[in-house]
């Protein structure tokens, strides 16, 4: 069973995948830290994450053993990671792993922005995780507060919503809900509740 998580940024998709993937006894792949890698990979060499033939090479080459959540987090690689998927060549590179991914087990969980519209249009489970841009802001600012005690909740507002707007109008693999996919807003529910709304949605679909 293929089980594909889309939404916004913090909407809260990773959090439910992971649990998911653990009540179901499925794998999981964060599909974002692929293009956050490939961000961070060109921050690193002082290259624009604009520059296509370079990320180009660095998704065609990138090493997906090593993607760390800890090490990938934070606006600024997020934003790189945002102007990489808009580029079509870098998300055609790393098509191909995600679907093997996905037909690699009994049951497998991705969560990213297109899993349900153009990865795994097959899946048996489309969810599409949402919940207002304030309250996405007030959960993302509060783990940015960890890293950066000086990051204001009006900024982490922004980027969100400057984010969304690009993943939702780039002309590849935009932002939008599959039609067949169920839609979770979280605005009004805390983790668990989310997640056992996202059980009943699975157990529903069989
Ligand atoms: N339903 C929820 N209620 C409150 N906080 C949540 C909820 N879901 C996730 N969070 C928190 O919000 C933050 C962003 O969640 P995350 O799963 O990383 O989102 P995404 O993967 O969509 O970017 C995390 O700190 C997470 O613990
Ligand atoms: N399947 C995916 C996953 C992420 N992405 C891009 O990667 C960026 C970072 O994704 P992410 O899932 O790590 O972002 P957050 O929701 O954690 O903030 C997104 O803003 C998208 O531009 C994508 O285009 N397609």
């Amino acid at each position: 069973m293929i089980i594909a998580i889309d939404g916004p940024a913090a909407s809260g998709k990773g959090t439910l995948s992971r649990r998911l993937a653990s009540h179901f006894g499925f794998s999981h792949l964060d599909t974002g830290l692929l293009y956050r890698a490939v961000g961070e990979a060109l921050r690193a060499k002082g290259l624009d994450p604009a520059d296509e033939p370079a990320a180009v090479t660095i998704a065609e080459t990138l090493d997906t053993s090593a993607l760390d959540r800890d090490r990938l987090s934070g606006s600024a690689i997020g934003e790189a990671a945002s102007i990489v998927a808009a580029i079509p060549a870098v998300r055609a590179a790393l098509l191909d792993l995600q679907r093997r991914f996905a037909h690699s087990g009994k049951g497998a969980i991705l969560d990213g922005r297109d899993i349900g519209t153009v990865v795994c249009p097959e899946a048996e489970v489309k969810l599409f995780v949402t919940a207002s841009p304030e309250a996405r802001a007030r959960r993302r600012h509060r783990d940015d507060l960890a890293i950066n005690p000086s990051v204001t909740y009006e900024s982490v507002l922004a980027d969100i919503l400057k984010r969304d707007a690009r993943d939702s109008g780039r002309t590849v693999a935009p932002l939008v809900p599959a039609p067949d996919a169920r839609l979770l807003d979280t605005t009004d529910l805390d983790i668990e509740e989310a997640f056992q709304a996202a059980v009943r949605l699975v157990e529903a679909a069989g």
